[in-house]
């Protein structure tokens, strides 16, 4: 069971030119393969710009690919249609960097973790048994306590809780998260990490966790892919991929992160 970027390609802004003219920009993502399967944690790691997000998008079907391919289970996404495409989009889930803009702020919590649901149709007891226990699955307990809150009323650590409870109502197999814990206070991102890394075990769950910061990624990660200019420039286990990094870009991030570069002390 996995989720493959089978060489990748994203350009953006491809003038409408002579067949015979060269594009005139750099592909945003350029050729990339990456797998996440079911049950790890995977880290995209790489400064703003590098193509992560462009390549996440990918990976859930929103985002036009140029090149490459998208293989879920064996099967090109490409390929999918109506029932068979909403299937996918339940199964592979994404989350954002900044979780109050992902929260309508007028929703109570019970609404905002119940939409995905409603979409894809079930009822009401179904979605309120499920809106439940996906609150416990993220720590939001008691449940009582948080299910009449609006968006305003959580902390930023809650609300990206809220969020990704949003994501479990629909029992995903994959789930791409987008800078999760960039715009939390340091205090509770380590917290929504191991939440990611708990449901990796209890859920079975595919983690591609995004981020520009290497400590991050060794906090939770199996394996890290280390991403420049659309390129991913090395990948391994984590604990590899941080004590060996092979290439200068992974040695310039490590020595960026002081509590992580061995060659500092
Ligand atoms: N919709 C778009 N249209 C045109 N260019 C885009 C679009 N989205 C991203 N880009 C460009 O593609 C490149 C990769 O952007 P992307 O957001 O994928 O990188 P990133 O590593 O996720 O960066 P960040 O962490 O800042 O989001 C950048 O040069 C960006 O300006």
């Amino acid at each position: 069971m996995s989720l493959v970027a089978e060489d990748v390609v994203v350009r953006y802004g491809v003038r409408r030119t002579l067949p015979w003219r060269r594009p005139e920009t750099r592909p945003a993502v350029d050729g990339v393969r990456l797998t996440v399967e079911k049950g790890e944690v995977v880290a995209l790691v790489g400064e703003s710009g590098s193509g992560k997000s462009s390549l996440a998008r990918c990976l859930v079907g929103m985002q036009k690919l140029t090149g490459g391919r998208v293989v879920a289970d064996s099967v090109d996404l490409a390929r999918l249609r109506g029932p068979e495409l909403k299937a996918f989009r339940r199964r592979v889930q994404m989350i954002f960097q900044d979780p109050y803009e992902s929260l309508s702020p007028r929703q109570r919590v019970r609404d905002v973790v119940a939409e995905g649901l409603a979409i894809h149709g079930a009822d009401r007891q179904t979605r309120d048994e499920r809106v439940r226990d996906a609150l416990e699955s993220v720590g939001l307990t008691p449940v009582e306590a948080f299910l009449d809150r609006r968006p305003f009323e959580l902390s930023g650590g809650q609300r990206q809780r809220v969020a990704i409870a949003g994501s479990l109502v629909l029992d995903p197999e994959y789930l791409i998260a987008d800078e999760p814990v960039s715009m939390l206070d340091v205090s509770v991102r380590a917290g929504v990490l191991t939440l990611l890394q708990e449901l990796r075990t209890t859920r079975d769950l595919g983690v591609l966790l995004i981020t520009h910061d290497l400590a991050t990624a060794v906090h939770v990660a199996d394996r890290i892919a280390v991403m420049q200019r659309g390129r991913i420039v090395e990948q391994g286990p984590a604990a590899h991929v941080t004590a060996e990094p092979a290439h200068s870009y992974t040695k310039a991030l490590l020595a960026a992160t002081p509590t992580l570069d061995r060659s500092a002390t």
